[in-house]
């Protein structure tokens, strides 16, 4: 058999106060381990292996005291997975995702506050880690960061038109349309097994907070500036920039809903236009939405393996 186990929805709020501008990380993490040792949990009632999921929990936010990466979630999610396999030697495995929440700095009068905050979207950043036992007591790692739920909408600049027409479609070819996504986003890393000692400061070397506010950039620039043939021709533009941009992103995946806005036809109503370009009163479709996904992996031979 095989198991893992941990503590899942473990929520914890970071504060830095180094400096009387204060930050915050508010989290959401799930930590889960794995290991044969554990296997006996599961079939023979004995707990003589198990770390507690309740001291999974109190390790979380004690190495978000002692912490100084809480806010890159890479090292972070790295620092706790390598936590489990220093501290119990029966521990193969260590799989972290941490959700960051958004808080974004007040303004008032004009001016950033010092220390309060306000949630300005449901759009979270992720990242999903799994630490293993590799050689020579090195750590393997697969590394994944991710954006989630970042809902866009643009009134112009995306067509969808020379599609299959035949005795099912009843859409209309269209030149101009509203295109509404909410974006799901994953780029994975390609990282070479670590020393275990020096595993936060090689991986540090990357840059993924920048990598992050990059990948997110690129995706708003392309939505927005993209003059769109369909969403999956402008998610290849946003996956195969974000690939160019960082060598160290060995595979970048998206899944874009297509949020349906459809003119109302209102021609019943004195003959009111409001089909095609003369569109300006939509019906948002809750349901249903098209989903169009693709992964891109970059060309064998161009990576950049830590
Ligand atoms: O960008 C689009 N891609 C499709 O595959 C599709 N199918 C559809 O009905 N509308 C759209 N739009």
């Amino acid at each position: 058999m095989t198991g893992v186990y941990g503590k899942d929805k473990v929520r914890l709020l970071k504060v830095h106060k180094d400096t009387k501008v204060h930050r915050v990380d508010d989290m959401t993490i799930r930590c889960l381990l794995s290991g044969s040792s554990f296997t006996t949990s599961y079939t023979e009632a004995s707990n003589k292996a198990v770390v507690a999921t309740d001291s999974v929990k109190n390790t979380c936010y004690i190495l978000a005291k002692n912490s100084k990466v809480v806010d890159t979630l890479e090292l972070f999610s790295a620092e706790i997975a390598n936590h489990f396999l220093n501290t119990y030697s029966w521990v193969e495995g260590a799989h972290v995702t941490i959700i960051r929440h958004r808080w974004a700095r007040m303004v008032i009068d004009g001016k950033p506050h010092n220390h309060s905050f306000w949630r300005d979207g449901d759009e979270t950043r992720q990242v999903d880690i799994n630490v293993k036992r590799g050689p020579n007591g090195r750590r393997t790692i697969e590394l994944k960061s991710a954006i989630k739920d970042l809902l866009v909408l643009k009134t112009t600049g995306s067509s969808f038109e020379d599609f299959v027409r035949d005795e099912y479609t009843t859409l209309p070819e269209v030149k101009d349309r509203i295109l509404s996504t909410s974006v799901d986003a994953n780029w994975e890393f390609n990282l070479a097994p670590v020393q275990t000692e020096n595993l936060l400061s090689t991986l540090g070397q990357i840059p993924f907070n920048n990598i992050f506010d990059s990948v997110r950039d690129v995706t708003c620039k392309t939505f927005a500036e993209d003059e769109s043939a369909s969403v999956q021709a402008t998610l290849y533009k946003m996956a195969a920039t974000s690939i160019a941009n960082w060598k160290w992103i060995e595979r970048v995946s998206y899944a874009l809903p297509n949020k349906h806005f459809f003119p109302v036809d209102l021609s019943y109503f004195r003959g009111t236009k409001n089909l095609q370009e003369h569109a300006d009163v939509y019906q948002p479709l809750a349901d249903p939405s098209g989903l169009i996904t693709a992964t891109i992996a970059r060309s064998p031979g161009t990576s950049a393996r830590l």
